[in-house]
């Protein structure tokens, strides 16, 4: 019987599991949404039992009669969960990546020397987006939270950790452990040794009882095996997955993947490279026994969960693919430009007091124009972080690799095309971030070779050339800069 490799992709709205052949093509599938619960202006929250079980789901489903060699886990990152080891059971909701009621704590650490420390150890800066933010506040604001932790009782997870304690046993001597992409998002692990901290442990009030064991992204012997004996030989996080499914393996690579969020990584290879203009420094994978990659990103809230604004709240459009019909009835944006700064900005401007605008409204716009300065709005954003990262690291991107689930709006890419003035370049296999986790778990169990071997699999299949004039990219991003300036300071953070 053949053999494949399996990956889990736990995503912010949806969980997918799927099974790749030895050229990277996809032979299963199966994919499951969970509730996105937002009890208050600025909170977002999951169910992890909810995840867990759409896990089993779609794995059920999607490995059913496939003999599998190996699995890979990929996640959502930052979103923290805090279990009681021996139950199994949080004791809250998890708290997502896109969740802003740290505001306030990590601002206060901003003012002072800790900011400082947190930038040089962590690669990151203080936002709510991170994780270890997040842990203080469930540290602080659940009952019992923080003695359970101190006597060993309360464990700690990015999603990763969770799902693999769970596929391990659990209770049952589940293995507590999460990998070095994932632990570089937490602002809790030292960059350069890549080991937990102690100066950030301190700042963030955070016992070490509670944390997993840092391991290499692909890993034989790291992850323990699933119920079923399948070892599982790879966690990263899902954008450090995409790089590795982009084959970005030199150093000068990068990809942008267009989900929830944007997340654009560049590989920068074994030497850490920091911003000056608001990116991050994060570890890009680490395969075992070799030194990790780092990878400079810049991180975009707000992309693709727009366009679910616009069918879940707003209603304008019944289906995310809708977006692209109604926004191709108009020939522009009509002169409306939409900042959604739902979260605050992200990279490259880190404002937790921005909020969303719609500018540049008349009574001639529609619908129709509202939804194209959405794609566009994915698209600037895309700009911003894309002028930083040539500035920072001096590379200079003569196509950008993309991927993801608004990838299939062939609109929306050409408006990359046009806002950037570079080419757009889709893979065969848009769903790069499972095919990273497969294989980083297939070169873990000798399933491929070497990351050489996993060249010959990428496959272009299609492209967008840039159409606008120079001056008409000029003219529309000096206007998507200004309506950014009045998405600025609109919270007040700290006002009672
Ligand atoms: N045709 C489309 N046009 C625009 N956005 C889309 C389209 N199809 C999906 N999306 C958006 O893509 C996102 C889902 O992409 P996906 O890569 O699955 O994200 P995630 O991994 O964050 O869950 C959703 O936010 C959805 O609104
Ligand atoms: O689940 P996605 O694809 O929206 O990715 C979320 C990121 O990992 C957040 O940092």
């Amino acid at each position: 019987m053949d053999e494949y490799i399996g990956a889990i992709d736990q995503g912010t709205t949806s969980t997918r599991a799927m099974v790749f052949d030895h050229a990277g093509r996809v032979l299963a599938q199966h994919q499951l949404e969970h509730r996105q619960i937002l009890p208050r202006a600025g909170w977002v929250e999951h169910d992890p039992v909810e995840i867990w079980e759409r896990t089993n789901d779609v794995a059920r489903e999607a490995f059913a009669g496939l003999r599998l060699r190996a699995l890979g886990i990929t996640n959502q990152r930052e979103t923290t969960v805090v279990w009681d080891r021996r139950t199994g059971r949080p004791y809250a909701n998890a708290i997502v990546w896109q969740d802003t009621r740290t505001d306030r704590i990590v601002t206060e650490l901003d003012r002072d020397v800790r900011g400082r420390v947190i930038r040089q150890r962590s690669g990151l800066l203080p936002a709510t987006y991170f994780a270890g933010g997040k842990l203080q506040w469930l540290l602080e604001n659940v009952d019992g939270l923080r003695r359970a932790a101190l006597n060993g009782d309360a464990l700690f997870g990015t999603i990763d950790t969770w799902l693999l304690w769970n596929l391990t046993g659990g209770p049952d001597g589940g293995v507590h452990v999460t990998d070095v992409t994932n632990a570089s998002r937490t602002m809790l692990m030292n960059l350069e040794t890549l080991q937990w901290d102690d100066q950030l442990l301190r700042i963030f009030g955070v016992p070490r009882a509670m944390l997993p064991q840092i391991r290499p992204s692909s890993d034989p012997a790291s992850y323990g095996r699933t119920p079923d004996g399948v070892p599982l030989t790879a966690a990263l996080g899902d954008q450090h997955a995409a790089v590795v499914g982009q084959v970005c393996f030199a150093a000068g690579e990068a990809k942008n993947t267009y989900g929830t969020g944007n997340f654009l990584l560049l590989n920068t290879g074994p030497s850490l490279v920091r911003s000056s203009r608001g990116l991050l420094t994060t570890v890009a994978y680490q395969f075992a026994g070799q030194p990790a990659a780092y990878a400079l990103e810049g991180s975009i809230a707000v992309t693709g969960s727009a366009v679910q604004w616009l069918r879940d709240q707003l209603r304008v459009i019944a289906t995310a693919a809708e977006s692209e019909t109604l926004a191709s009835k108009v020939a522009d944006n009509g002169g409306m430009y939409f900042v959604p700064a739902f979260s605050g900005l992200f990279a490259p401007y880190w404002r937790p007091d921005a909020r969303g605008a719609i500018v540049g409204l008349s009574r001639f716009n529609t619908d129709a124009h509202l939804v194209r300065a959405t794609l566009e709005a994915i698209c600037y954003q895309s700009r911003d972080v894309v002028e930083a990262m040539q500035q920072d690291s001096g590379v200079t991107l003569d196509v950008l690799k993309v991927d993801g689930g608004v990838t299939a709006n062939d609109l929306c890419m050409q408006l990359q095309a046009d806002i950037l003035g570079v080419p757009v370049s889709r893979p065969r296999v848009a769903e790069t971030t499972a095919l990273g986790a497969a294989y980083a778990a297939g070169l873990a169990t000798g399933f491929w070779d070497s990351p050489d071997d996993l060249r010959a699999n990428w496959d272009e299949s299609r492209r967008w050339q840039p159409t606008w004039s120079s001056s008409q990219r000029a003219e529309g991003y000096r206007r998507w800069k200004m309506a950014v300036s009045r998405a600025l300071d609109w919270v007040e953070i700290g006002a009672a």
